[in-house]
């Protein structure tokens, strides 16, 4: 099996970019060491903080986001960062060459209870016209990303990675600590029938996600003519990974709870990455009727609407 290394150089992807993923890796082996101690290394629990986006900080939080900080900004290839857990770009290396931002800890409720969780992460060309703290480093679209991935911690750890050509599928060796590439490439099957979205929020969608829900449901008697599985983790990182592995479609389209919201998912570190993921495995992913890595990102912590996977139910999707 080869090792993470020799497959990217093999993709032809320069040594800068391969040691920034490095970077990010041995911070994700670190959390996964920890989140594999669970009560015994402390990292369960809330804090009292909460982040810009006003939602309680969780302890696992803020360790992976103080440890992917901390190393990435040692790096001499990281101009700067943006995180989830962090109110502005944070710049790094003057000169450097790259850019990256991350969700440190993807299905926070899920850590407590052992649950699936992951750490996601982009990374695109530093831009010489504005300076390394300022958001416009990442006001780029999703087309523009160098390389996108998440780490999942299950009871496996795994990553999936993408550096412009196919999604790579990677596993944690814990006998010696390296990421060994265990699938060449993850294909999302263009038919599916399983899909993925929070029901408890059926009565705050638009027309068209009910719509297709309603069709979704209504099985062989429907209008798709057949049957439909769900699943839901809580975690974008677990059904994303799902959806790659075994096919489906992701939803979390917007609704109407909180008017002041209407998207949940993050464009910058949730949104991209994944969108990257995806099409690179034949897949399709769109916000409303955009294609998400077409979007023009208007600030930092932007949310968006997210339906992604399985290209023929992303259609249908569409045409509800
Ligand atoms: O609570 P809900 O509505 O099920 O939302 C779950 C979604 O929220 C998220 O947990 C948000 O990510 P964070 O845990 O990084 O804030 C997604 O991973 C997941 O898809
Ligand atoms: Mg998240
Ligand atoms: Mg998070």
């Amino acid at each position: 099996m080869k090792r993470l290394i020799p497959a990217l150089r093999a993709d032809g992807v320069p040594l800068e970019l391969i040691m920034v993923l490095r970077t990010i890796l041995a911070a994700s082996k670190e959390i996964s060491f920890r989140v594999s101690q669970g009560a015994l290394s402390g990292v369960l629990g809330s804090t009292l903080d909460e982040n810009i986006q006003g939602e309680t900080q969780k302890k696992l939080d803020i360790l992976s986001n103080q440890l992917l900080k901390d190393m990435l900004l040692n790096s001499p290839d990281v101009r700067s960062i943006a995180s989830e857990e962090e109110d502005n770009v944070v710049a790094g290396k003057e000169g450097a060459a790259y850019i990256v931002a991350f969700d440190p800890l993807d299905g926070s409720s899920n850590i407590d209870i052992n649950g699936q969780i992951g750490t996601i992460f982009t990374i695109y060309a530093a831009r010489d016209d504005v300076p390394a703290d300022s958001p416009l480093q990442f006001a780029q679209p999703g087309s523009a990303q160098l390389a996108a991935g998440y780490v999942l911690y299950g009871p496996s750890t795994m990553m999936a990675l993408t550096t412009g050509g196919p999604t790579r599928l990677y596993t944690l060796d814990r006998t010696n600590g390296s990421y060994l590439l265990t699938q060449e490439q993850m294909q999302i099957n263009p038919d599916a029938s399983e899909f993925s979205i929070n029901m408890a929020n059926q009565r705050f969608w638009g027309a068209n996600t009910q719509n297709y829900i309603a069709n979704l449901l209504a099985g062989e008697t429907g209008p798709r003519g057949k049957r439909y599985n769900m699943r839901w983790n809580g975690a974008m990182v677990g059904d994303v990974h799902r959806v790659l592995q075994r096919g489906g479609i992701f939803l979390y389209p917007e609704d109407s709870k909180n008017p002041q919201q209407p998207a949940k998912l993050r464009l910058l570190y949730e949104a991209n990455p994944m969108a990257m993921l995806v099409e690179n495995a034949g897949g399709k992913a769109v916000a409303n009727n955009q294609r998400i890595l077409d979007i023009q990102p208007t600030s930092l912590h932007q949310r968006v609407a997210v339906v992604c996977g399985a290209a023929n139910e992303v259609d249908a999707y569409l045409n509800s």
